[in-house]
């Protein structure tokens, strides 16, 4: 999904990259500031004005059609992506509330890995430390300064290790250039893993790195979300989930999710915090994309055909007018919220939760 796709001409001209184009934020430079360009919403599908209509009056758009299903809230599918379901605010602003918090701090630690392991190995309360204006200093520049020159093993890189320090100062040496300050690594966070790890290097499931349980509140929420697009009489089974994190400009390209073993379940897909704009594609990348808006609480479900379809997010608002958060404004409202809520201010978090096998 991440991993670099080569762009070449003939990738750029497909109608999914044109689409992402479209939508991309681009600025215009002025003297003073850089100003996000327009961009034409006019296709833009809204669901939520599609559940204000269907509630007052039970009317729909063309292409778009109900669910009929016991489920608690109207479910919303398009007739040209079967498979796809749409549930227009199906997360209670609480329930948001607790997943944001969540996925900034008992999501991203270990075992379960994030982008930062690559670089830093394992990483331990990062939300913590990037709010207490801490550094990530790698820890045998710290050695370094204390040891006697003779017993400094220059081939010892095993001892390195990146820990968290209050702040730089002196007693760290000249060897302390090598660190990054914790909110430097905080908005840097593009994802975690729960559950199952995936292998990005190797686009599958391993099964052998050390990982824990989706937690239990997770797990039953996406249950409860999969039910209306399981297959009948089956349970959904939460094996993995990636949590992605976005802040402004970051887009995820357009991809299939194709690592899993059976495609009649569904990704269960929920959206917190900024506005985005998804784009839902076809299973070929010529296949001119849907494009709808992601808001915080919505859930989308994919299952089936709609498993085969390209589709991705090329643009975030992170600007107070469409950014659309002031429910979690209001609730995020104590002291001990004012960082989660600094953070999703300008950032958009999805948690996607998948059954493996
Ligand atoms: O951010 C989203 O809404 C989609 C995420 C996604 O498609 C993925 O992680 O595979
Ligand atoms: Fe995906």
């Amino acid at each position: 999904m991440y991993a670099s796709e080569a762009i070449t001409e003939e990738s750029e001209r497909t109608a999914f990259r044109k689409a992402e184009k479209k939508y991309k934020i681009y600025y215009d430079n002025t003297k003073k500031r850089k100003i996000p360009r327009p961009v034409d919403l006019s296709e833009v599908i809204d669901f939520k004005s599609i559940l204000d209509k269907y509630d007052c009056n039970g009317e729909l758009m063309e292409g778009v059609s109900a669910l009929n299903c016991d489920f608690d809230r109207p479910i919303f599918c398009l007739e040209s992506r079967p498979g796809f379901y749409f549930i227009p605010g199906a997360l209670s602003v609480e329930d948001q509330c607790q997943w944001i918090r969540e996925s900034l701090t008992s999501f991203p630690q270990p075992p379960n890995r994030t982008n930062h392991n690559a670089i830093y190995g394992p990483i331990e309360d990062l939300f913590i430390a990037a709010n207490k204006g801490k550094v990530l200093i790698l820890e045998e520049s710290l050695l370094d300064s204390n040891r006697s020159e003779i017993n400094v093993n220059q081939n010892d890189v095993s001892t390195s290790q990146w820990k968290f320090s209050e702040e730089l100062d002196e007693s760290h040496g000249k060897d302390a250039c090598k660190s990054t300050s914790a909110s430097v690594l905080l908005r840097k966070l593009r994802w975690s893993t729960l559950g199952l790890q995936f292998d990005w290097s190797k686009r599958n499931y391993n099964v052998s790195l050390p990982h824990k349980k989706i937690p239990d509140a997770l797990c039953q929420l996406a249950k409860r979300m999969a039910a209306p697009a399981m297959p009948c009489g089956e349970e959904f089974q939460p094996e993995a989930a990636i949590v992605n994190y976005f802040g402004l400009a970051d887009m995820l390209g357009g991809h299939l999710d194709d690592m899993e073993k059976d495609w009649s379940k569904p990704i269960v897909s929920m959206s917190l915090g900024c506005k985005a704009i998804f784009l839902l594609g076809g299973k070929s990348r010529e296949d001119p994309p849907v494009a709808m808006f992601l808001r915080s609480g919505d859930v989308v479900l994919m299952a089936g055909e709609a498993r085969e379809c390209f589709h991705g997010v090329p643009r975030i608002f992170t600007d107070a007018e469409n950014g659309e958060i002031s429910p979690l404004e209001c609730h995020f409202s104590g002291e001990d919220d004012l960082s989660y809520l600094n953070y999703i201010r300008t950032s958009r978090i999805n948690i996607n939760i998948r059954q493996v096998f």
